[in-house]
C-alpha cells in the first residue's frame, strides 16, 4: 500500500497525517509548540520549536499508522500563512523568532505608508492591503533591527520548513504562500521590485515561487528519501480539500478565526470592499484566485466564553446555553477583542456586548457568541457578493473546529438566508494538501475525480423570515459602527 504524509503547520500547533490511496485517515500526530509575547499586540514562535514540533509529528504520525517511511509516495506541507522567518544561508540558523501572522509591531509603519497614499498602489499590485497581517512589514522589521547583509533567506514557514528538510538545498514556496507576503505581484506571480524597493527588502532573499504542487525537494527525515510535491497555505489547502475548484464556490474554515474564500476564476478580483486578491492554487503554471474575508475571531469567542468568563466547561456546551437564551433580548457581541479584519480593518477596535437587561445572563451571551459568528460571515459574503455582482445559488462550504456546533452553523444558513454544506471529511486543510502531493505523486486521481469524492455530511437550510433576519442583521451593523475606533 501507498500512502501520503500531510504535515498541517498551525498557529498554535502541528499536525501530521497519513492518508491511504482512498484519502482515508490512518494515523495522525499532533503537537502544541510555546507561544511567546514579547510586548502588547506582538506574537512571536521560536522558528526551532516549530521545527522540533514538525520532525516529532511526522515521525508520531508514521509510527501511529503502523506503516514503514518507505510505503510513504510524497509528503504535502500546508502551513499558517505571512508567519515571517528569516534564517543564515551558511548555518540554517533563524536570525530572529518568527513573526507571526496575527502581529501588530508593524501597525504605525503601516500607517505611515497608507498617509504617504501608498495603499492604492500596494492593493493594485498586491491584492491586499497595507496592514501588519502580511510578511512584507515583518521582513522589513527583522532586516532594521538585525541588520541587512549577504547570506540572509527570508520564508514564511512552508519555505523554512523546506529548506531543513532538505538540508539547504531547496530555497522555495509555493504560490499561495508567496501572495501573502505583500511582496508578490498578484497578476505574474513574480516578486514585486518596487515593493520590495518600498520596503528595502533585497529581492534576492526571497524563494523561488513553484506551482502548488511541484517537485520541492526532497527530505531524509524519516530515513528513507521522499519528495515533498505539495505545498499550499494553510486556507488555500482547504480550499482545495473542500474541493472549490469552480468559479463561484466558497468555503470558509471557523478555527481561532474565520476564513473564507471564493473562487473568482482566472482573473484576479481586486476587491472594491475591502477583501483581498489572493491566489486559490496554482496548478501546471495556472493560476486560480480568490477573493478572501479574514475575521481574527470565531471559534476565540467560544474560548473566551470558556477560559475568560468561566461560564462553559468545554465548547460544545455553547449549544444547549444558546438553546435556552431568551429569544426576545437581541444581545449583540462584538467580538473584535484584537481589532476587527475584513471587511473593516479596523486594528484599535475592542470589543464591545450591546443590548444587556437585568435578565441577560450565561445563556444569552452564549447565544450572543454564536451569532457573532454568523453576523461576520454575513459581513464577509455580502462584501463578497457586492464585489463579483451577486452570488447566485453559490452554497457555503464550511470546516474547522467550530463548524461542529450545529447552533452555529444553522444561525449562520439562517442569517445568510442560503444553505451551509458541512462535508463528512472536516479535515480538508490536511486533505488538500495531500491531494497536492498525492496528484502529483501520481497516486491520487485528478481534479475532477477528486472532487467526485466530495461528501455532504449535513446541509443547514435556512428557516428564519426574511424581515426578521434583516431586522437583526441592520442591529449587528450598529452594533459595529458603535464598536469601531
Ligand atoms: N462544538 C463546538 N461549538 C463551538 N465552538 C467549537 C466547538 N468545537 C470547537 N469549537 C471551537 O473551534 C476552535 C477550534 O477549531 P480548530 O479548527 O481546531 O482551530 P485552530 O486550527 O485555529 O486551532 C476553538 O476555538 C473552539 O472554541
Ligand atoms: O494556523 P491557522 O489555522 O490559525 O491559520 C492561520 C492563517 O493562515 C493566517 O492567515
Amino acid at each position: 500500500m501507498t500512502y501520503i504524509l500531510a504535515i498541517d503547520q498551525g498557529t498554535t500547533s502541528s499536525r501530521a497525517i497519513v492518508f491511504d490511496k482512498n484519502l482515508q485517515i490512518v494515523g495522525s500526530d499532533q503537537r502544541e509548540f510555546p507561544q511567546n509575547f514579547p510586548d502588547s499586540g506582538w506574537v512571536e514562535h521560536d522558528p526551532e520549536d516549530i521545527w522540533a514540533s514538525v520532525v516529532a509529528v511526522m515521525k508520531g504520525a508514521v509510527q501511529k499508522a503502523g506503516i514503514e517511511p518507505d510505503q510513504i509516495a510524497a509528503i504535502g506541507i500546508t502551513n499558517q500563512r505571512e508567519t515571517t522567518v528569516v534564517w543564515d544561508r551558511e548555518t540554517g540558523k533563524p536570525i530572529h523568532n518568527a513573526i507571526v501572522w496575527q502581529d501588530r509591531r508593524t501597525a504605525d509603519f503601516c500607517r505611515k505608508l497608507k498617509e504617504e497614499g501608498l495603499e492604492a498602489e500596494v492593493t493594485e499590485r498586491t491584492g491586499l492591503l497595507l496592514d501588519p497581517y502580511f510578511s512584507g512589514t515583518k521582513l522589513r522589521w527583522i532586516l532594521d533591527e538585525c541588520g541587512r547583509r549577504d547570506g540572509l533567506l527570508f520564508g514564511t514557514v512552508d519555505s523554512f520548513l523546506i529548506w531543513r528538510m532538505t538540508e539547504g538545498k531547496s530555497h522555495v514556496t509555493d504560490a499561495t504562500n508567496a501572495c501573502r507576503t505583500m511582496l508578490s505581484n498578484l497578476s505574474t506571480g513574480e516578486w514585486d521590485a518596487d515593493i520590495c524597493k518600498m520596503l528595502d527588502v533585497p529581492i534576492g532573499m526571497l524563494p523561488k515561487v513553484l506551482d502548488s504542487a511541484a517537485d520541492f525537494g526532497t527530505t531524509d527525515i524519516l530515513g528513507p528519501s521522499i519528495p515533498i510535491l505539495g505545498v499550499a497555505g494553510d486556507q488555500q489547502a482547504a480550499t482545495v480539500g473542500q474541493a472549490c475548484f469552480g468559479k463561484g464556490m466558497m468555503k470558509s474554515t471557523y478555527g481561532t478565526g474565520c476564513f473564507a474564500l471564493l473562487n473568482v476564476g482566472e482573473t484576479p478580483v481586486v476587491s472594491k470592499n475591502r477583501l483581498l486578491g489572493t491566489v486559490a492554487y496554482q496548478i501546471d503554471g495556472k493560476r486560480t484566485y480568490a477573493l478572501e474575508g479574514a475575521i481574527f475571531v470565531a471559534g476565540a469567542v467560544v474560548q473566551w466564553l470558556r477560559d475568560g468568563l468561566g461560564i462553559i466547561a468545554k465548547a460544545a456546551d455553547t449549544h444547549p446555553l444558546a438553546e435556552k437564551a431568551d429569544p426576545n433580548q437581541r444581545i449583540y457581541l462584538v467580538p473584535a477583542f484584537t481589532g476587527l479584519g475584513a471587511p473593516h480593518w479596523d486594528p484599535d477596535a475592542r470589543g464591545a456586548i450591546f443590548g444587556l437587561t437585568r435578565n441577560s445572563g450565561p445563556a444569552e451571551f452564549a447565544r450572543a457568541a454564536l451569532e457573532s459568528v454568523g453576523y461576520q460571515t454575513r459581513d464577509l459574503v455580502d462584501a463578497m457578493a457586492a464585489d463579483v455582482g451577486g452570488l447566485g445559488d453559490t452554497v457555503l462550504r464550511v470546516d474547522g473546529g467550530m463548524s461542529a456546533s450545529d447552533w452555529a452553523m444553522q444561525f449562520l444558513s439562517d442569517i445568510l438566508g442560503a444553505p451551509v454544506d458541512r462535508p463528512k471529511v472536516l479535515e480538508t486543510t490536511a486533505l488538500g494538501a495531500a491531494w497536492l502531493a498525492g496528484m502529483r505523486a501520481g497516486v491520487l486521481p485528478g481534479m475532477d475525480e477528486f472532487a467526485a469524492t466530495w461528501a455532504v455530511e449535513r446541509e443547514f437550510q435556512p428557516r428564519m423570515q426574511e424581515a426578521e433576519r434583516e431586522a437583526r442583521y441592520r442591529g449587528w451593523q450598529a452594533a459595529v459602527r458603535r464598536t469601531m475606533g
